[in-house]
């Protein structure tokens, strides 16, 4: 079965078919940069990463563009209220630039220690005015916009396909739309594509219209379209931003004449007490906290573990739990990588059908709108049957092919594995050899009837989190609970 997505505009799971063989565009709608980033602004660009790796591992080159908004995402959805940034370097006494390079960082950094790739292309807003004014000098030309005291709305009456993803009628939305809004739009579900900067508003740019900004749609329709061109593949984010967001990047797209993206994908939100986490009404946990207590591959696992298009209402429990289903994961792959030290060769069936059956099923999981808790679930099949498989001492060539599989779909699609995991902190030949040592040095002590030596060893490893069993086979230890 090839690859399926669900695709909000069509409102059913769709086969994948990019617009040029063996290529695809992704964009994604990042962060506001005002606040230090919570869980659930990892969900997506986990997801998304998955995706972006499941494709790349199918042999497309990927194309992965997702933006940083550091202008013109104003506190109020009806092109009211303070831009977001502003507001905060008020607050801290920054410029406005210093909050929004202070919180990317902390954004970028919780991405890299959640093994997130980079993307190819990070475009900020700020960077990509003259992009942003060119495509409203073109909306005005064929009469979708109008200019008011040096704003330009964007004229949403004039474009009747305006609410086809969120699949909204334009004539509902008028008798449901906000009165008090400001006078001088045409109509109040008109939006701003930019806004004349009021004397105190300091991040300010110049266009045709006067000095101002852009309004915050706008910069999604402008960087996607340049960097990925007219009808690219896949357009991403939160279910928040069905409406008006990505609505009103279809509209700003389309009504000047650029086909827009094909596929949309939306992920559900992460919740905490049965609400959205978000910055705006601090109802949260960040990233930061949350790797004090965990590493950032539990948190990663817990992620994949639901379906992106399922809420997911965080609790401790299921971190908890989370992690002791990735250890059981991360010491099957350990314990592949200690046995090929000094296996002999050959092969063993059982474990050969248990790769194959792992390929299969992973696969399958992942083209089904990539199911990420299906694929996980495979792979604790797969590790049922490789424990199986380790107590008859299987043979180099079938415990390569084990090794390979959790390279290429644990780490490689899943991300869950990097070398940083396997090599420092949970691993590695330099450890292994470490631990194998003192285990030795123990039995000798025991042996020897000294006691006093073989416990201290012990109790040293478990303070050190490595837990040591006695078993028929002499002793066999793990990392973790
Ligand atoms: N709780 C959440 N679960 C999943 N995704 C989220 C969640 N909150 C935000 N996102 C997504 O993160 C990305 C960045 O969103 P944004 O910067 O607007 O965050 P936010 O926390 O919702 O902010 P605000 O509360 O001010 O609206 C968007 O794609 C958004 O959909
Ligand atoms: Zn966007």
């Amino acid at each position: 079965m090839p690859l399926q997505i669900y695709n909000t505009l069509k409102r059913q799971k769709e086969p994948f078919v990019p617009a040029t063989p063996g290529y695809v565009g992704i964009y994604v709608c990042g962060p506001t940069v005002y606040s230090d980033p919570h869980l659930g602004h990892a969900r997506g660009p986990i997801v998304y990463d998955v995706l972006r790796r499941w494709l790349r591992y199918q042999g497309y080159k990927v194309r992965f563009v997702s933006n940083i908004t550091d202008v013109g995402h104003l506190t109020d959805d009806a092109d009211q209220g303070e831009d977001k940034i502003l507001r905060r370097a008020k607050l801290e006494r920054l410029e406005p630039m210093e909050v929004a390079e202070k919180y990317m960082w902390s954004y970028f950094d919780e991405m890299q220690a959640l093994n997130v790739l980079r993307p190819d292309i990070t475009p900020r807003a700020a960077g990509h005015i003259p992009e942003q004014i060119e495509l409203t000098e073109a909306l005005l030309e064929r009469g979708h916009a109008y200019v008011v005291n040096g704003s330009v709305y964007f004229r949403v009456k004039s474009w009747p396909a305006f609410g086809k993803l969120s699949n909204r009628d334009i004539e509902e939305q008028e008798a449901g739309a906000r009165v008090e809004v400001r006078e001088e739009k045409e109509d109040p579900r008109d939006f701003a594509l930019w806004k004349r900067a009021e004397p105190e508003h300091i991040m300010r740019w110049n266009s045709p219209w006067g000095e101002g900004f852009p309004g915050w749609h706008i910069e999604c329709s402008a960087m996607s379209l340049k960097y990925l061109g007219d009808g690219f593949d896949i357009h991403a984010g939160g279910v928040d931003l069905q409406f008006p967001h990505h609505e009103a990047e279809i509209a700003q797209a389309e009504a000047a004449g650029h086909p827009f993206a094909r596929y949309w994908m939306h992920h559900y939100h992460v919740l905490l007490n049965g609400q959205k986490m978000a910055k705006s009404t601090g109802n949260l946990i960040t990233l930061a906290e949350l790797r004090a207590r965990y590493e950032p591959m539990y948190i990663r696992f817990y992620l994949l573990n639901s379906h992106y298009r399922s809420v997911l209402d965080f609790t401790d429990e299921g971190l908890e739990a989370a992690k002791n289903g990735y250890l059981r994961l991360l010491n099957a792959y350990r314990e592949v990588r200690r046995l090929l030290h000094n296996a002999p060769a050959g092969r063993h069936a059982g474990l050969d059908r248990a790769i194959e059956n792992l390929r299969k099923d992973f696969a399958n999981a992942l083209n089904d709108d990539l199911n990420t808790a299906q694929a996980i679930a495979a792979f604790f099949n797969f590790v049922t049957e490789l424990n199986k498989a380790l107590t008859e001492r299987p043979g180099r060539e079938s415990l390569q092919a084990a090794e390979q599989v959790f390279a290429e779909l644990g780490e490689g699609v899943l991300g869950l594995f990097p070398a940083r995991v396997l090599e420092h902190q949970l691993g590695g030949a330099l450890l292994d050899g470490l631990v194998n040592l003192l285990l030795e040095i123990r039995e000798e002590a025991r042996r020897n009837r000294n006691f006093a030596l073989s416990d201290r060893i012990r109790e040293r490893l478990i303070e050190l989190g490595v837990v040591v069993e006695d078993t028929r086979e002499g002793p066999k230890w793990k990392v973790g609970t």
